[in-house]
């Protein structure tokens, strides 16, 4: 019996494909699909390409002018479609490629090899920005990795064959220089040692091993890699084929990081948290890990389910799943928001409650109005103190006594209150409790702390869901958290969250993982690299966050230094505008200018953050009369697919979306002192970092 031949695709192959016109696409597909059931096939000429670095890349014709290199090597059975392109084009591309196996990680490598000469003359290519830094810093030129040994750096993921130049690199711009050159996992380690990470620490975090021995020359099992898998697909059929060809540009159904790979399949012994920075994948894991869940851990009758904080979010996770999964996967499969699960459990159990999400509006507004009228108005408290007290305190941290009360921490509450006032205090918020339970409310905090006590009170084994997986959950404070450890058993594959405290835009959802129940200790890891923005955007965005606090969702701190982008582009243009209306005018020519420079048939997706619903307003009532088609999102509609229009949103709506280019208008207030204005700050961080090319920001006088 013999054994079908492996085959793989590249990512430069799709990210070719992507591009063709769509006469030679056909075509294109077509020839893939066959060589894919048998690349053996005497019908299938391997041309040698003369002066090629490595022998084992071959030209196969498409037609007269279209010619597709593969790799075929002598010996073993893997063949991979690397590219495809008019004839000249294809041979200069692979004429000095070469696939390798890095000898220390087994993972295959693509390198583009410099000759030696050019190496040692121009040792990175160094940008006009790396240039820069050349001269100011010119006599303090030391290798950035002159302290590592050669099996260092190719156990970070570096090829063999780009050491010596790896070796020339003085400083991190000249690093950033050679990133398109360097295969993810290289890039990455190098740059997280730079920032000052041992390499054993590392390859701890990534959980890449190295101590196993690699056959340089079995391509088999190097394609089996997570690093390899970074950026080759093994298709072994037909349809999985045409199914990845035919969406060239969904590379984050196919590719994963490694370290997205490895967190996405295996079984963990508990709780997993990973933390990363805005587009660092989180999202794109969450739903690989969902996936791999339901498939492989979920025995009928049960479903993962998949939640995150608000609605629009869930709806968009549900939308990118349906392509992500077949439809016997969606069945093991629920995808909801927090609240709508709370909502739903409510009604199951024929709970009569309404949850208040705005405490300024109808019953809730009397039954506060009806609590602050008890309060004792000899006490001199701020205005806004029992709303903040009631939030950060008592819901947050589940009180319901007074005795509680006067025993509770009040971390991140400015005033100090003794016992007698706690007291005095107390009454309003019992108050507001039963003026709330005569209307039939509840506060939302109320309502995950008390089911999450029913869930406990009842024999746990009879959850419905075999692992929960948790999108966003910087934003789900100690009881959703709660209530999220309490709606499963605890063991393994049980919790998987994701999230980012850059990105808390509901300060009064601070938690710690661990005081909610949730023990991720030696399940904590992280992404490093952003997928979605450019670098120099991602600066800007994390130089706005510069003195703020920033913490891990347990009780440590995150740090910014050690996130990079993988791809580049214009500086955002930060300006100035006197009202709303001059803003509008900056709006409208930012756009304008944006979508020449893509051109129509793009139609880049647009979108204006603004920091408020009537600013939002505003806005894209003088855009519209500018002639330009808006589109406004809400809580009901993200309008993703729409193109050719502008959308608006306000910075909360916005959050977890990306587009084309994005403006951002946002009062001066809000770039106040950082220690002031840390939650206003990271909202800018939220919306500036939905964009994936090109961004302006607004400064609204
Ligand atoms: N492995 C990957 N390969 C290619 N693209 C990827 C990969 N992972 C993520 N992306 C893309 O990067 C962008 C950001 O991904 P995702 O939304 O998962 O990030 P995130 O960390 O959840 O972002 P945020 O916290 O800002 O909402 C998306 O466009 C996604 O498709």
């Amino acid at each position: 019996m013999s054994l079908k031949p492996k085959v793989a695709l590249s990512q430069d192959f799709l990210l070719q494909l992507s591009k063709l016109p769509s006469s030679v696409h056909s075509k294109v597909m077509k020839w893939a699909i066959q060589f894919q059931s048998d690349p053996t096939s005497p019908g299938i000429n391997y041309e040698y390409i003369n002066g090629a670095r490595d022998p084992n890349l071959k030209s196969v014709r498409l037609d007269r002018d279209w010619r597709g290199i593969v790799f075929k090597p002598n010996s073993g059975d893997v063949y991979v479609l690397l590219y495809v392109d008019h004839h000249d084009d294809a041979y200069r591309w692979a004429e000095n490629r070469k696939l390798a196996i890095n000898p220390v990680t087994g993972a295959m490598q693509m390198v583009i090899i410099e000759s030696v000469a050019a190496v040692e003359a121009a040792p990175a290519q160094p940008t006009p920005a790396a240039k820069a830094v050349q001269a100011q810093t010119a006599e303090a030129q030391l290798p950035l990795f002159g302290g590592l040994e050669d099996r260092e750096l190719l156990s970070l993921g570096v090829p063999e064959e780009m050491l010596a130049e790896v070796r020339h690199l003085t400083s991190e711009p000249e690093l950033d220089a050679l990133q398109g050159r360097l295969p993810v996992e290289g890039y990455e380690g190098l740059f997280l040692v730079a920032a000052g990470d041992t390499v054993s620490q590392v390859l701890n975090a990534r959980e890449t091993r190295v101590d196993r021995k690699v056959d340089t020359s079995d391509f088999a099992a190097a394609l089996a890699t997570p690093e390899s898998q970074s950026r080759f697909v093994i298709v072994d059929d037909d349809e999985a084929m045409l199914a990845i060809m035919n969406a060239p540009l969904a590379q984050w159904r196919v590719f994963l990081h490694p370290t997205q790979h490895k967190l996405a399949s295996g079984d963990r012994s508990g709780p997993v948290r990973v933390l990363g920075g805005a587009g660092t994948g989180k999202t794109v894991l969450a739903m690989h890990r969902a996936r791999w869940l339901a498939d492989n851990r979920t025995l009928d009758g049960k479903k993962v389910l998949f939640t995150t904080f608000t609605k629009n979010l869930a709806s968009d996770i549900e939308q990118n799943l349906r392509t992500l999964c077949g439809s016997a996967t969606l069945a093991k499969l629920e995808v909801r928001n927090l609240d709508a699960w709370v909502h739903g459990f409510m009604r199951s159990r024929k709970l009569e409650h309404r949850i208040v999400y705005d405490r300024k509006q109808d019953a809730a507004l009397q039954a506060w109005q009806a609590a602050m009228a008890v309060r004792d108005t000899t006490l001199d408290l701020p205005d806004n103190f029992y709303e903040l007290e009631l939030e950060q305190v008592v819901l947050a941290q589940g009180i319901t006594t007074r005795d509680q009360y006067r025993t509770a921490r009040r971390t991140g509450r400015e005033s100090v209150l003794s016992r007698t006032k706690r007291d005095a205090v107390w009454p309003v918020f019992e108050e507001y409790r039963g003026q709330l339970s005569s209307r039939k409310l509840k506060e939302v905090d109320d309502a995950y702390r008390e089911i999450a006590e029913l869930l406990l009170a009842e024999d746990s084994h009879a959850s419905a869901y075999s692992a929960i997986v948790i999108d966003e959950t910087q934003d789900l404070g100690p009881q959703a958290l709660k209530l999220l450890r309490a709606m499963i058993p605890a063991g393994a594959n049980d919790l998987f969250f994701v999230g980012d405290g850059h990105q808390r835009i509901y300060s009064r959802h601070r938690a710690a993982m661990s005081k909610c129940g949730i023990d991720i200790r030696g399940r904590a890891r992280k992404l490093y690299l952003n997928y979605r923005t450019t670098d120099e955007i991602r600066r800007q965005a994390v130089a706005l966050l510069e003195g703020c606090e920033v913490d891990d969702l347990d009780d440590g701190h995150d740090e910014t230094r050690r996130y990079k982008s993988l791809s580049h582009g214009p500086a955002p243009s930060v300006v100035t505008a006197d009202g709303l209306e001059a803003a509008a005018v900056q709006v409208v020519a930012f756009i304008k200018a944006f979508r020449a420079a893509k051109g129509d048939a793009d139609a880049p997706s647009v979108c204006v953050i603004a920091s408020s619903e009537k600013n939002r307003e505003a806005l894209a009532k003088q855009v519209q009369s500018a002639g330009l088609t808006c589109l406004t999102i809400t809580a009901q509609a993200n309008h993703s697919d729409s193109r050719n229009v502008v959308h608006f949103a306000t910075m909360h709506r916005a959050k977890g979306l990306e587009f084309d280019a994005v403006v951002v208008v946002a009062p001066e207030s809000y770039f106040g002192t950082p220690d002031q204005t840390s939650s206003q700050r990271k909202l800018l961080y939220v919306a500036l970092t939905r964009a994936k090319r090109s961004a302006a920001l607004i400064r609204l006088n």
